[in-house]
């Protein structure tokens, strides 16, 4: 279990007169087993977070507890990083001029008997297996993408550190090594805390979620409640397009944060809105609409005309 207690960082500004403080009052519990996400805008202070609990970063206290026991920072150990943890960073380190096989092989013990067959189910996860006897530095970006993670896999982490893992990796490929890769997790009870823009990676796969702003926690609950029951526009925006609206208008109390789907055109009732961009979606449409020069956006299966007057209504 992995405890990190009410940890800020910060560092010195150029001119050394004053210090940036880059996380603020964060503090983390993570069931073994369970999985995490780091949401926020760029520069929030999701790589420094990672940083910070693999121990890169120097720990002023005894901030960072594994199973109860407290971790040494990066200025306490002569190698920074925490055996039981495995940081893979978004800028993969491997190396170029051996083969996918070796550098997965790279951190298993020679001795193992099943070497070989080992590399192999990690390389089927990252669906690399065709790749094996292939030079690292011929690969393409994405493949170098998953090479990295197959090879932090196999060190056999209790807690895996991930920053934006899958953001080389193209959309076919992406949903079904994600889907291989948090089952591995699960099959083997690798905790797992994940840095990420892209909600596809958090609403099926993770527990909990922690929203940063500004190096600060803005919310961190269960995965479900921080995305259905946002707390405020920032953190439903990481998620979807979002309208805030006044409750009154719908018969409600409180402000209304809505993504598009909880917004239907009706008939009658509802409020009247000016359409000013139909976005086509695949399935759908994405209709950008005025109420009130604020911006409003809901679903719909039908393409509206620009500066078409239409009545929404809550998707109930
Ligand atoms: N050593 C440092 N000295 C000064 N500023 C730093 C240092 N490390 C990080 N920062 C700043 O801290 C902020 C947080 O950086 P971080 O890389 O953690 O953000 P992030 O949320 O991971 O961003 P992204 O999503 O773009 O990867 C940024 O403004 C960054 O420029």
């Amino acid at each position: 279990m992995l405890q990190v207690r009410d940890i800020s960082y910060s560092v010195a500004t150029k001119t050394g007169d004053k210090r940036i403080e880059l996380l603020k009052n964060i503090s983390i519990d993570l069931d073994q087993g369970h999985s995490l996400a780091i949401m926020g805008e760029s520069g929030c202070g999701k790589t420094t977070l990672l940083k910070f609990i693999y121990g890169l970063l120097p720990y002023d206290r005894q901030e960072v507890m594994w199973n109860g026991e407290p971790l040494k920072g990066a200025e306490d150990t002569l190698i920074a990083g925490h055996e039981m943890m495995k940081y893979v960073p978004q800028e993969f380190e491997l190396m170029p001029y051996t083969t996918v096989f070796e550098n997965v092989g790279e951190h298993l013990s020679i001795q193992t008997d099943d070497r070989e067959s080992r590399i192999h189910e990690l390389l089927n996860v990252v669906d690399l297996a065709a790749y094996g006897s292939r030079k690292v530095k011929n690969l393409s970006g994405g493949q170098k993408q998953r090479v990295a993670i197959a090879k932090a896999l196999a060190q056999e982490p209790k807690l895996w550190l991930l920053d934006e893992p899958f953001s080389h990796i193209d959309n076919f490929r992406k949903n079904d090594l994600r889907r291989r890769l948090f089952e591995y997790l699960e099959a083997h009870q690798i905790s797992c805390i994940i840095a990420t823009h892209d909600k596809d990676d958090v609403l099926s796969f993770t527990d909990e979620t922690l929203i940063l702003r500004s190096g600060k926690i803005e919310d961190y609950r269960s995965t479900h409640k921080v995305y259905s029951d946002p707390k405020n526009v920032y953190c439903a925006s990481l998620f979807d397009e979002v309208t805030e609206l006044d409750g009154s208008l719908f018969g409600k109390k409180e402000t209304l944060i809505l993504y598009p789907h909880q917004l239907v055109e009706v008939e009658k009732g509802g409020i009247e809105v000016e359409v000013e961009k139909s976005f086509w979606t695949g399935r759908d449409y994405l209709i950008a609409a005025d109420y009130k020069e604020k911006r409003v956006y809901l679903k719909s299966v039908e393409k509206f005309e620009l500066g078409k007057n239409i009545r929404i209504d809550l998707n109930s």
